[in-house]
């Protein structure tokens, strides 16, 4: 038993019947509303995990609907929502991903993918609780490959630090990690974790640019019921949830200065203390925190604070920019060529003395994740079996559609999806959207997550639902949710 409360808003009698009949097998409760006004009043006075929302109902949109819900304060504001689109409703879809829906399920609805979506998302615990929490298993997480002198050191530096925190089990040193963006810092964050023996302990990350102060306040540190307007019920913020595992400061950098100080307290005292409550709860957590920002910069120009730096830099690795790293460009160039190949089914490309030349003279300013990114078009676009880097380099990417995606980004470009939607359907079309976004982004997820207006997490379940995983180190984790 599931004990998933579902609300099913939808107007058409024979096929709600069968979905709720099947949800009810699966071992989930089901409510169906036939009218909007219907599913208001039962929100009004039930909780529900999910909702399946129709997007034409008789008295009216579904999309008013989630926009309404979205914002109006009430408990189900945040409620998770799985659209259900009928043929033509493309650009309905879409403005549901941007007010966080978490999928779209195209009509006729196969009732096997509907509970498959359903399943996934609750694994993925979008359903239960808003964490990224990733028991990643070793096996899953990417090594840092290269053979520069740089990166054997690196790779040192984590053997030795994960055996340096396994013998200081209450109380492990805090590590910061540097580097530029698209060094490998989210990789090398799970590589401790996974060296240490918190390995089979949570593994909690934390995306400290990808929230509002406000938020990141409550998801850490977690909330009394009814400790702000919208705290409907008590929650754990995730360095409980992590318990005696880690959690990872991603971004730390943007970390706002009043919770840079609350952050430092924890730190200090090992004590974390939620939202409203006066009650303290002790954490055996092991921090690590990264950013791409010069953080001892910052701290003489007053935008960080000293002693969280002090703090946070018990241990340091500094990961180096790929263009320090030798020949190191290449040997990740043909793995990737190689990973990308097994991907999409196609033979490994060549590397011609030409290509391993333009490899190396590039500068790569995006680094592994730029690199990474471009040899995988390439992968894709190469016409024979030598690996042609004509279309994919950084500054020869003109096939890529300009495409704005949020309406709040600044660089915005009429239309929202390129002319060629027509002949797209609502998959392909969603998969082309995430795609612009990354490529926008250099592969960014937190970045690409903006400019779509989603959040990351929805955002991670798309990209693992397209099987776009492994183009940053953010899916990683995901992949094995
Ligand atoms: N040394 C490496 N070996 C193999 N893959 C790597 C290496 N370094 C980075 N990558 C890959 O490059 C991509 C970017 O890495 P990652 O997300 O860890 O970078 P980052 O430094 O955290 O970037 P950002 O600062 O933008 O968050 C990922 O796909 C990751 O798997």
């Amino acid at each position: 038993m599931n004990n998933l409360q579902i609300l099913l808003i939808e107007d058409e009698h024979f096929f709600a019947k069968a979905v709720s009949k099947r949800l009810e097998k699966e071992g989930f409760a089901c409510y169906i509303a036939t009218t909007l006004q219907v599913a208001q009043q039962y929100l009004y006075n039930n909780t529900v995990d999910l909702i399946l929302l129709d997007m034409r109902l008789p008295d009216g949109s579904g999309l008013d609907f989630l926009r309404t819900l979205r914002e109006s304060g009430q408990p189900a504001t945040e409620t998770a929502v799985v659209v259900l689109t009928a043929f033509g409703e493309l650009e309905d879809a879409v403005s549901a991903m941007k007010l966080h829906a978490l999928d779209f399920l195209k009509k006729p609805i196969d009732l096997d993918t509907l509970v498959n979506t359903i399943q996934q998302l609750i694994n993925k615990e979008q359903l239960k609780q808003k964490i990224q929490y990733q028991p990643t298993p070793h096996s899953d997480v990417v090594q840092l490959l290269g053979n520069s002198p740089l990166l054997h050191k690196v790779r040192q530096q984590i053997t030795r630090m994960g055996a340096i925190v396994s013998q200081a089990e209450y109380e492990p040193p805090h590590v910061l990690i540097l580097g530029e963006t698209g060094t490998g810092k989210d990789v090398c964050a799970h590589l401790l974790h996974h060296t240490s023996q918190r390995a089979n302990r949570p593994f909690i990350q934390v995306d400290c640019a990808a929230l509002p102060a406000e938020l990141i306040e409550a998801e850490l540190f977690g909330h009394e019921k009814g400790a702000y307007t919208h705290a409907h019920t008590t929650r754990k913020g995730l360095i409980e949830t992590a318990e005696n595992g880690t959690v990872f400061l991603d971004e730390v950098g943007e970390l706002p200065l009043e919770l840079q100080t609350k952050l430092l307290a924890v730190l200090g005292r090992r004590m974390v203390r939620r939202i409203g409550s006066t009650q303290e709860r002790r954490t055996e957590a092991w921090f690590i925190a990264a950013t791409h920002r010069p953080l001892a910069r910052w701290v003489e120009e007053g935008k960080f604070r000293a002693d969280l730096y002090y703090r946070l830099n018990t241990l340091t690795i500094e990961l180096p920019a790929l263009r320090h790293c030798g020949q190191d460009s290449l040997v990740l160039a043909q793995y990737f060529a190689q990973q990308a190949a097994q991907r999409y089914g196609l033979p490994v490309p060549i590397f011609s003395p030409t290509v391993c030349e333009q490899i190396l003279q590039t500068e790569w300013r995006g680094n592994v994740r730029e690199l990474r990114h471009t040899i995988e078009r390439a992968v894709l676009l190469s016409d024979t079996d030598i690996l042609d880097l004509s279309h994919a380099l950084p500054n020869q990417t003109s096939e890529v559609i300009p495409l704005s995606i949020n309406a709040n980004s600044p660089d915005i470009a009429e239309p929202l999806l390129p002319s060629t939607t027509n002949a797209l359907n609502l998959e392909q079309a969603e998969r082309l959207l995430i795609e612009q976004a990354l490529t926008k982004t250099a592969g960014n997820v937190s970045q690409a997550a903006r400019l779509l207006g989603i959040t990351r997490m929805a955002l991670r379940y798309r990209l693992q639902k397209h099987g776009l995983k492994a183009q940053d180190n953010d899916e990683l984790a995901t992949d094995t949710d």
